[in-house]
């Protein structure tokens, strides 16, 4: 008798480079499947209700590619664990196959208590190296980066299975379906209305694999002005790829954008473009070997670091965009209005949440998660932790806010769209508005402290104050690496400690965020 097998989705949103869904085809009868956790809902979700829109447009574009072929997405509500368990215990399924997804806190161990059950069949066609074997503490008991960048004849391991990933024939779009033995017991529709998913963001790109094909198609086209585009936050707005959230919830898998990019003529925007794509695979490999990323610093020195010394009144001038540097409230209010910045201005947001405002990562890092469209578990919380130099390999890079609007944005085109307080301000003075003599605010009829605050902290003293602070850890933090599993985590690049990344830029300690240019420079 033929098996039928529930195809579980979760951030796999797609029909082609679908592991297991091709196998599910080739041993059964496929009945896909979607189950809405409430836990991801409501008031204390980390998601916000874009990032919720997004997802069920793409649960809406997956049901048609399914309908298409003769199927349908099948969609329930609850604890994954019972609903996947009462649909095998009933018998309405016979087993149930699913990709590995690489998250971390609740959603792993979701995953990993479906993933022992002897009903369950998990692949992993994604350039990740699992090896399941676990030390106690749960971490991997192999390292999956053995030898990477230390000139030992294993040197690149990690990058070849990566690479070997990428050149993998992806499997096909299924051609017909039989129907879905699982009935739908609620509908996009009835979700958003009981949780009252009411998006107030603007700009948000719509879901699903049609609206990610069309936009990789159109960035394919512009490649070559990718190196132009990607720092200064207005234009990576407009004409970086921002396929991100695309990759995050699966519509298109990273191979596929990869392959769509190789045909594309060779430039450099291509190449940088393809390691970004090697990035995003190596921070979910660090997800996957370690899961404590996403909620303790991987040095043990640095844990807890400024954790009591919360302020609340900073921590909100950070959040809604009022903290008198204008950089970072431009990009704090864009990112709760779009739900988008680019890399540069988040690592410029997290570097002045943690080394200036002197506050604990997590807080931080859970809010810019909580907002993004594109979140990933595996990126953020890698990014953040190493912008705040928690693993005590980085280097203490403290950005300047005002030398980012003077280098990045000295049209003043960003920090006016999204403060438009200070839009009459000519362009001089838009780094800092505070410095503008009383005439020329008068002039321009804005007044600083009154129409727009003056800076919250002092950045000089208390950028001295950190690295100094960071100073005197120092050598407890390289201690702390001398444990081969800290070291590990840590890992990033041996190639960019030794060549002290971050000298840069006038000896401010300042790194360039693009410092991560090569595959080596991990
Ligand atoms: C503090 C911080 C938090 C971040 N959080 C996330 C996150 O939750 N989700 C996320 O997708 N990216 C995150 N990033 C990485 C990066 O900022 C975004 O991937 C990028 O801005 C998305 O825009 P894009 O698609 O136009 O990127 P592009 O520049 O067009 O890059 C293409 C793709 O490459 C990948 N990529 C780019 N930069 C990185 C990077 N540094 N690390 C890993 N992969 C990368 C992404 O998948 C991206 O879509 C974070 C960066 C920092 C500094």
């Amino acid at each position: 008798m033929t098996r039928s097998i529930l195809v579980w989705h979760r951030d796999d949103l797609r029909t082609v480079d679908n592991a297991a869904l091709a196998a599910a085809v080739a041993d059964g009868d496929p009945a896909p499947a979607f189950v809405f956790d409430p836990r991801y809902y409501g008031e204390r979700s980390l998601a916000c209700d874009a990032r919720l829109r997004f997802l069920h447009e793409c649960l809406d574009d997956l049901d048609r590619q399914y309908r298409d072929r003769g199927s349908s997405l099948a969609l329930r509500t609850g604890d994954p664990r019972e609903v996947l368990w009462s649909l095998l215990d009933s018998g309405v399924v016979d087993a149930v196959y699913c990709n590995r997804s690489t998250t971390a806190r609740y959603g792993r161990e979701v995953g990993e208590a479906v993933r022992s059950w002897d009903a369950v069949t998990t692949f992993s066609d994604d350039g990740i190296r699992r090896t399941d074997r676990r030390h106690r503490d749960g971490t991997v008991a192999v390292d999956t980066r053995e030898g990477w960048g230390n000139g030992s004849e294993t040197a690149g391991r990690w990058q070849d299975h990566c690479e070997a990933y990428f050149e993998r024939e992806p499997a096909e779009r299924p051609a017909g379906l039989p129907d879905n033995p699982v009935e739908s017991t609620t509908s996009v529709e009835a979700v958003e209305d009981r949780y009252d998913v009411t998006p107030e963001k603007s700009d948000v790109p719509p879901g699903g694999t049609v609206a990610g094909k069309e936009r990789l198609s159109a960035f394919c086209d512009r490649l070559s002005e990718y190196p132009g585009v990607v720092s200064p936050p207005a234009a990576a707005a407009e004409r970086s790829s921002r396929l991100s959230p695309y990759l995050a919830f699966g519509p298109l898998s990273v191979r596929q954008v990869y392959r769509a990019v190789e045909e594309a003529p060779e430039c450099r925007g291509r190449s940088m473009y393809r390691s970004r794509l090697f990035w995003n695979r190596h921070y979910s490999q660090k997800l996957a070997d370690w899961p404590g990323w996403a909620d303790r610093a991987v040095n043990p020195v640095l844990r807890g670091l400024f954790r009591d010394e919360h302020d609340p009144e900073l921590v909100a001038a950070w959040t809604e965009g009022r903290t008198g540097f204008p950089m970072v409230d431009a990009a704090m209010r864009a990112l709760v209005e779009t739900g988008y910045i680019n890399f540069r201005t988040r690592a410029m947001v997290a570097s002045f949440f943690h080394y200036v405002l002197r506050e604990w990562w997590r807080r931080g890092a859970d809010f810019m998660y909580r907002h993004l469209i594109d979140a990933d578990p595996a990126i953020n919380y890698t990014q953040w932790q190493s912008q705040c130099n928690l693993t005590g390999v980085h280097p203490v890079r403290i950005y300047d806010p005002a030398k980012q609007v003077r280098e990045y944005d000295s049209d003043g085109e960003f920090v006016r769209e999204y403060v438009p307080e200070l839009a009459p301000l000519p362009d001089e003075h838009l780094a800092k508005p505070g410095k503008a003599p009383l005439a020329v605010q008068e002039e321009a009829g804005v007044r600083i402290g009154e129409d727009y605050p003056r800076p919250v902290v002092d950045f000089e003293r208390r950028a001295a104050q950190t690295r100094a602070q960071y100073a005197d850890l120092a050598d407890r933090a390289e201690e702390a690496l001398s444990d081969a599993r800290v070291r590990r985590r840590g890992s990033f690049s041996t190639r960019r400690r030794e060549e002290g990344e971050g000298a840069g830029e006038g000896n401010t300690g300042e790194a360039t965020s693009e410092g991560q240019s090569s595959l080596d420079d991990f």
